[in-house]
């Protein structure tokens, strides 16, 4: 079976609601920031402050289009869609599922960005950066879910739903 690859900005709940996603659809999860992560042997945050933006969207674009797998739930990171052959790949092997959700469910949602090590441009902000996202988000995704006023588990649902219905 394709794979169901899960985008969008950081605190969608791409990785949340994937594992629980999983289960329910009787597939494998797999978060490609942690394949990152293990790859790399360091942390998100620390791959960007040390190889800087350009740097980690290669090693993000070369782990995402390496992975083999199927009938698996992947949670990619935010900045996937700057991930030229990844998106390719995902987009011919799996099915794209878009979480999408206000600006500002995203904005109180983040929280401490720094921690998270969002891929941000010198001088970005957080709204520019969603404005920039939320167009490649809308074309490279099967599926366009509107998160708003979900719970998890609703959310959940939602995609599960919208999955089977195709
Ligand atoms: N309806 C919801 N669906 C998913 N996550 C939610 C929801 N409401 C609040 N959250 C919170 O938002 C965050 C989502 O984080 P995460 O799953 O890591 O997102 P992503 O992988 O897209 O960056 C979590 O802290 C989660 O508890
Ligand atoms: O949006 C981004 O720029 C990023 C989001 C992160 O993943 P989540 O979307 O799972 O938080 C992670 O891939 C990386 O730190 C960059
Ligand atoms: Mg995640």
């Amino acid at each position: 079976m394709k794979n169901i690859v899960l985008i969008g900005m950081p605190s969608a709940g791409k990785s949340t609601i994937g594992i629980i996603l999983a289960k329910v659809l009787g597939y494998k999860f797999l978060d490609s920031d942690l394949v990152i992560q293990e790859q790399e042997q360091a942390l998100l945050k620390d791959i960007i402050e040390e190889k800087g933006l350009e740097g980690f969207l290669a090693i993000e674009n070369q782990v995402n289009r390496d992975i083999q797998t199927e009938s698996t739930v992947i949670a990619t990171g935010g900045s996937i869609i700057y991930c030229l052959d990844a998106m390719e790949k995902f987009r011919d092997t799996g099915i794209i599922v878009y979480i999408k959700l206000k600006y500002e469910t995203i904005k109180n949602r983040l929280g401490n960005i720094k921690q998270r090590g969002v891929v941000f441009q010198d001088g970005q902000t957080l709204k520019s950066l969603y404005n920039e996202r939320c167009p490649l988000y809308e074309e490279y995704a099967h599926i366009i879910i509107d998160g708003e006023n979900l719970d998890q588990e609703e959310l959940m649902e939602k995609i599960a739903s919208a999955i089977q219905c195709r």
